[in-house]
């Protein structure tokens, strides 16, 4: 008996935002947040703030994505908490996408591939980000084991934070961007899944806070994948920016916002609303 292929990445971010909302709420347990939330800058707290967000938004938002680093600072115990928020989010729902932002030489690539894209694995989660800067080849086996596993990849192509234009916006020998090649790239990746109509697994990260400079780079964003669109809220974003940095894309856009719902943290109504107040000024300009 052949076991059926899994649901495409993209086809599930679809669905979970057209019943939920686009809206992707990151979870980076910064120690200041702690600190705000009346938590200690240690394990305990971590874990209560982990557990706090899923608890409160799992069951709400279409995607949580925690941010590695914040759990990674606290070693194998901070790992421990980053499985459980990813097995419980998962588990009420939410499509997790791990902010992990590896890269590497394609042989280590494979590895990070399983760390985060195995479904057998203790962190496997329904997306992770990568970063193509050793060169969107390197990114083969991350491509290849999202695809075997129904889940996906999104690639750093023009980041929120202005150090980012030194590299994505240099130019090639052909007169392209290197942004535009990593668009490029991966709407050749999502070629399949649009053929058959639907959202490709294959997505971009692309900064709320860019402005016009797809356009003006002559980077296209209609790659037929998901662009996650994170620096709204903290670094000073907000939604009504998104059409003009996405145009016409805009439908594809799952904006991320991490600092500018947890602030209102500890009390899980306030978390609630603020995320629904998010997903409201999100849907009001991507319809
Ligand atoms: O270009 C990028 C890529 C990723 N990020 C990550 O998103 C969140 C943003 O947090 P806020 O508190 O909403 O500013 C954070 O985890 C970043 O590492 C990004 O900001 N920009």
């Amino acid at each position: 008996m052949t076991t059926p292929a899994p649901t495409p990445f993209g086809t599930r971010l679809r669905a979970a935002m057209d019943a939920r909302g686009p809206l992707c709420v990151g979870i980076d347990p910064h120690a200041s947040l702690l600190a705000d939330w009346g938590l200690g800058d240690d394990v305990a707290g971590l874990e209560r703030f982990t557990r706090t967000v899923v608890d409160a938004l799992a069951g709400r938002v279409a995607v949580l994505k925690p941010q590695s680093a914040f759990f990674e600072r606290f070693g194998s115990r901070g790992i421990a908490v980053l499985e459980r928020a990813v097995a419980d989010a998962r588990a009420a729902g939410a499509l997790v996408l791990m902010d992990a932002k590896r890269g590497d030489i394609g042989s280590t690539m494979a590895a990070y591939a399983s760390a985060y894209l195995d479904p057998a694995g203790p962190l496997f989660s329904d997306a992770v980000t990568v970063s193509p800067y050793l060169g969107f080849g390197s990114l083969r086996p991350a491509l290849d084991a999202a695809r075997a596993a129904g889940a996906g990849v999104f690639a750093l192509a023009l980041t929120s934070n202005p150090e980012g234009a030194e590299v994505q916006h240099a130019v090639r020998p052909d007169g392209t961007t290197v942004a535009a090649t990593v668009l490029a790239a991966l709407k050749a990746e999502n070629a399949a899944e649009a053929a058959e109509g639907r959202l490709g697994s294959y997505g971009a990260v692309v900064g709320a806070t860019l402005g016009g400079t797809a356009h003006r780079l002559g980077a296209d964003l209609a790659i037929d994948g998901p662009l996650l669109a994170p620096g709204i809220g903290a670094q000073g974003a907000t939604p009504a920016d998104l059409p003009a940095v996405f145009g016409a894309a805009v439908r594809n856009v799952l904006p991320s916002v991490s600092r500018g719902v947890l602030r209102h943290g500890p009390d899980a109504a306030s978390l609630v609303a603020a995320a629904s107040r998010m997903a409201d000024e999100v849907h009001a300009v991507a319809e």
